[in-house]
């Protein structure tokens, strides 16, 4: 099946900041992609190029098919997105907002307000203006906003951040449910990442302007195997004793951390050994892997200098 979108080899910088560096990027129809990344990796500058907010200094974005002009401009139209703040009028309730924006956006379907409110749980707020919303219903009004044209393609930056645990399991439930309903594909950035786990199907990892990495929820799950974390004061000396040891299935992460994955490891022998070694073991515990500690090894392990 085509790709909803596909970006190859962009490349976008403001002056000398190289905001995005030769990025790939594929959404397969039905994905809920899952982008992740610090601050400042770009995530919020590759989803502004795709809704031509902003445009690439290079590279290709192809979109349900079509790659520039008139016909990018046309499949744009089966896009909805948030992206930063939701843009309301502070002044105007959630139906006069909704109503100023399928005028913009040429809607005519007369239930389509009705429906976005309704599919957002926001039927219920009266005069309420926008700018006494709480932030819950300020991202469901975003998101009413960007379903008015009921899209194929949604694109969402960072929609939860901010909301507490109760309006962020409502908000994952409204997502997965029109992904799965109406078979919608998403592109959600979030640094949330035990949520963005429980979402996504697919991920993408960018680090300074890179998609690093790119993986389904089952590659990833295949990958979330137990290991044993140490944390030591001397992780090359470790490693040399890990060798000793007969052990090579096993990663230096950071300064003070080494991860090992053969299980069958004799966790007291193997102090007895860092000691016997002058290494001071602080740490040696049993972990799983998660998308956070995943997501950090990662960009450990692809760590660049910053483009300048
Ligand atoms: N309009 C702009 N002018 C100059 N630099 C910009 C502009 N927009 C983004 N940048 C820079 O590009 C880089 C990527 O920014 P971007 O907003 O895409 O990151 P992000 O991953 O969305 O970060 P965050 O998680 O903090 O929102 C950053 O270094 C940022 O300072």
């Amino acid at each position: 099946m085509a790709a909803i979108l596909q970006m190859e080899n962009i490349t976008k910088s403001f002056g000398k900041q190289r905001a995005l560096n030769h990025v790939n990027l594929t959404i397969q129809p039905g994905d809920i992609y899952g982008l992740i990344g610090r601050n400042g990796a770009g995530k919020t500058t590759i989803l502004k190029t795709i809704v031509q907010l902003l445009y690439a200094d290079q590279g290709t974005i192809t979109l349900f098919g079509a790659t520039y002009g008139k016909d990018y401009t046309k499949q744009l139209k089966r896009t909805g997105s948030v992206i930063e703040t939701p843009v309301a009028n502070d002044q105007l309730t959630a139906q006069q907002n909704l109503t100023y924006y399928c005028k913009i956006k040429g809607i005519v379907d007369k239930d389509a307000i009705d429906d976005a409110l309704k599919f957002v749980g926001l039927t219920d707020t009266g005069k309420k203006k926008f700018k006494d919303f709480s932030l819950g219903m300020k991202q469901k009004l975003g998101l009413a906003i960007a379903l008015l044209n009921k899209p194929d393609f949604l694109i969402l930056d960072e929609p939860i951040n901010g909301l507490d645990p109760i309006a962020i399991a409502d908000f994952r439930n409204l997502l997965v449910k029109i992904n799965q309903t109406q078979g919608m594909t998403i592109l959600i950035s979030s640094h949330i990442l035990e949520e963005l786990y429980q979402m996504a199907t697919r991920f993408g990892i960018i680090d300074h302007g890179t998609i690093i990495k790119e993986l389904t929820k089952d590659e990833f799950d295949a990958k979330s195997r137990e290991y044993i974390k140490l944390q030591v004061d001397q992780p090359k000396l470790a490693a040399t004793v890990l060798n000793k040891m007969g052990i090579e299935d096993f990663k230096v992460i950071d300064q003070h951390t080494l991860n090992i994955y053969d299980l069958s490891l004799d966790n007291a022998a193997l102090v007895e050994m860092l000691v016997a070694a002058s290494v001071s073991v602080t740490t040696i515990v049993r972990e799983h892997i998660n998308l956070e500690n995943y997501f950090k090894t990662i960009v450990a392990e692809n760590e660049v200098t910053p483009n300048a």
